[in-house]
């Protein structure tokens, strides 16, 4: 109180009473009291939800969390969220999820396919809010389900957490089944994509509507046997067991570009139910030991597509240089190809090699149960090690359309009355189907809310379809154009089927005018490219001749001057160690030769003092020889030199006036210092 009063004394000058300051201490002793209790509250709710509730949480990169987030779409609690985000990217990962509580535009609903500026009007839909948390009843419990986001290495990835009071989790068990199977019943319709990533991971790439099967126009027979060999592998898991054989079969389709390869299989796998891993080989980064984490992952059923198989190796990777992999047969099963005994590629495995791939195809890792399609343009690049049986198992060869195959993709193509009618019955029997699931269900199923045709082409009757499809394919070239080629011109006609009939003669015309054209402007692409390559070579060659000349003489001066210099060496050293002498003169024809000093009486005798005079002598003839190489090898041949040399070798003692100068040399030369002195 005392504390109380003199704090009102001292803000007494300022206007404040003590009752406001009184009031303002209690406001805040209250207000403290209550954050208190509220902080207090909610870590004790926080202790009893972690004590006894159980805690199932959901991440976007996985599976589960779309299964949860469709099932979610269909509560009507989760609809109710007074908390929301508007988002046109409601849809999940089948593309069928509406995690939405509702569609803005829902009494638009009939213009859904409208087009406004030729794009598509985008769904607008409801979400509840992230970090918002719903209550709803399912099966007796209170399940509280709460939408987050996390950063991860990839990016934001959103996340649920379902919170429930139960003794064990069988009710969250119940929950997730329930949802799978719901999803699973609404994305039958669909294929899944998943694409391999540098890092040795698998990245949903999304999900695209099935293709009937009848909308692939191959040679009579094919695609049955695919479809059929197909089902008979995924049935016969204990037949491979019992044998010992891996699990596993390889389908090798070949043959020229817009065949229908890749299409066959994204067919394939929506008849036999089944998601897509493609790898692309020669993708950036594709190494061994990405490729070997990539095929640990694969799931058991599934297609795993290895798409342009021959391009990963044009980087030169291949276990055998000379092979050629050529089929011996083509459209046939189990080829028998052998391939030869080579020599794997050594690898560090941070780089793709063949016998990497081979490993990561058929080594411990690799999935079983996987049905390996692999495509390719250029079978003759593939190395038989890699096309042999028991890794490809079965080969189909695509080729340019024949014209059976024009009369189908145009019949494909054109609508009769008859193909009108089946749609219908069929589209009629879908939304049957749909009416027995729940009604929110209903709305996502896909060709649900399909509406006819935009574009109007006129209906033909069967008789005249069949005639108009005959004419068609009598004047397409057998083998000449490519089925995507004929699928781009039906496509440009597709409301005009009489007249595109009339008019495909001309449009072969064109293409062969086209087709001539890009070819002589890719030879000459080539030709240019190889000039250039090679006047890049020659100048490289002369450059590296060039260099290699200069290189070669500055060598050899090199080795010159250090010979030079070692002959010296050696010259001064021999003449620091020899003796010193004087080179003797030349007999002159015709002179007489002189006698030895020795036997000379008019000969001085040589004094004590000889030796320095020697020492003198050799010093001058050194001076005189200029190098001590010279005066190796060089002889002294002319009276000068000679004179210079008695001069030298006689610098002290002088030699008697009147005696021959070769008697002093010879004398020098014959007798050495020492024994003249012994003489003396
Ligand atoms: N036999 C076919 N039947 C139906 N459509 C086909 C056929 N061949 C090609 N097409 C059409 O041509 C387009 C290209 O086909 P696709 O991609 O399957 O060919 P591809 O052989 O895999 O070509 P690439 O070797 O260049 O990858 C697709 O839109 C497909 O609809």
């Amino acid at each position: 109180m005392e504390l109380l009063k003199t704090f009102s004394t001292a803000l007494s000058p300022l206007g404040i009473g003590p009752s406001a300051v009184q009031d303002t201490l209690r406001w805040a002793v209250i207000g403290g009291t209550v954050e208190t209790a509220r902080r207090m509250s909610k870590s004790a709710w926080n202790g009893f939800v972690d004590s006894f509730f159980l805690t199932a949480h959901f991440s976007q990169e996985d599976y589960p969390y779309d299964w949860l987030l469709h099932w979610l779409s269909k509560q009507p609690a989760w609809g109710q969220s007074r908390e929301f985000e508007i988002t046109t990217r409601s849809v999940g990962r089948s593309q069928i999820t509406q995690t939405t509580t509702g569609d803005v535009d829902d009494e638009e609903e009939d213009d859904d396919d409208e087009l406004i500026h030729g794009r598509r009007k985008r769904k607008v839909s409801f979400m509840p809010s992230l970090g918002t948390t719903h209550t709803i009843y399912y099966r007796g419990h209170w399940l509280r389900i709460t939408r987050t986001k996390r950063t991860t290495a990839w990016g934001n990835c959103a996340e649920l957490s379902v919170s429930v009071i139960a003794r064990n989790n069988s009710i969250l068990k119940k929950l997730v089944l329930e949802a799978k199977r719901d999803y699973e019943k609404d994305a039958e319709h669909r294929v899944h994509i998943f694409m391999a990533d540098s890092y040795g991971s698998w990245r949903w790439n999304g999900a695209r509507q099935k293709r009937p099967m009848s909308s692939i126009v191959l040679e009579p027979g094919v695609k049955d046997m695919l479809l059929a060999d197909c089902r008979d592998f995924l049935t016969s898991e204990d037949w491979y067991a019992e044998r010992g054989i891996p699990f596993r079969r390889g389908y090798l389709l070949h043959g020229v570009p817009g065949s229908g390869k890749t299409s066959l299989i994204h067919s394939l796998a929506g008849e036999l139910g089944l998601d897509i891993y493609v790898v692309s080989l020669s993708s950036k980064g594709m190494s061994d030991n990405t490729l070997a984490t990539l095929m640990g992952q694969v799931p058991s059923r599934c297609i795993l597509l290895l798409e342009d198989l021959d391009a990963a190796f044009t980087r030169g990777v291949s276990r055998d240089a000379n092979s050629t992999g050529s089929p011996t047969s083509t459209t046939t099963t189990s080829t028998t190809t052998t391939p030869k005994p080579t020599t794997a590629v050594e690898s560090d495995g941070s780089t793709l090699s063949l016998s990497g791939l081979l490993n990561s195809l058929d080594g411990v890792a690799a999935a079983e149960g996987r049905l390996l399609f692999a495509t390719t343009n250029h079978i003759e690049r593939l190395d038989p090690a890699l096309s042999r049986p028991g890794r490809m198992d079965v080969w189909v060869n695509f080729t340019n359309a024949s014209k059976w195959q024009a009369e189908g993709i145009f019949k494909c193509f054109f609508p009769s009355k008859a193909s009108k009618e089946r749609e219908a019955a069929a589209k009629a029997k879908a939304d049957a189907e749909a009416r027995g699931t729940s009604e929110v269900g209903a709305k996502n199923l896909p060709g649900s809310k399909r509406k006819a045709s935009a574009h109007a082409a006129p209906v033909l009757d069967e008789e005249e379809l069949n005639a108009l499809a005959k004419r068609f394919s009598e004047q397409i070239p057998d083998d000449e154009m490519s089925v995507a080629s004929l699928q781009g011109y039906l496509l440009k006609n597709k409301t005009r089927p009489r007249e595109c009939v009339d008019e495909v003669a001309e449009w072969i015309i064109k293409e062969r005018e086209l087709k001539a054209k890009l070819k002589k402007e890719k030879e000459e692409k080539e030709k240019k490219e190889k000039e250039e390559a090679e006047k890049k070579e020659k100048e490289e060659k002369e450059e590296k001749e060039k260099k290699e000349k200069e290189e070669k003489e500055a060598k050899e001066k090199e080795e010159k001057e250090a010979k030079e210099k070692e002959e010296k060496e050696k010259a001064e050293k021999k003449d620091a160690e020899t003796p010193k002498a004087l080179p003797s003169p030349p007999e002159t024809p015709g002179t007489e030769k002189t006698e030895p000093v020795a036997e000379s009486s008019s000969t001085p005798e040589p004094t004590p003092a000889s030796p320095a005079a020697t020492d003198s002598s050799s010093e001058s003839a050194s001076e005189s020889d200029g190098n001590g190489a010279d005066a190796d090898t060089e002889s002294v041949t002319s009276d000068e030199d000679i004179d210079k040399l008695v001069d030298a070798a006689t610098t002290t003692e002088a030699v008697p006036k009147g005696s021959e100068k070769w008697v002093n040399v010879k004398s020098t030369q014959t007798t050495p210092p020492s024994e003249t002195a012994q003489d003396a």
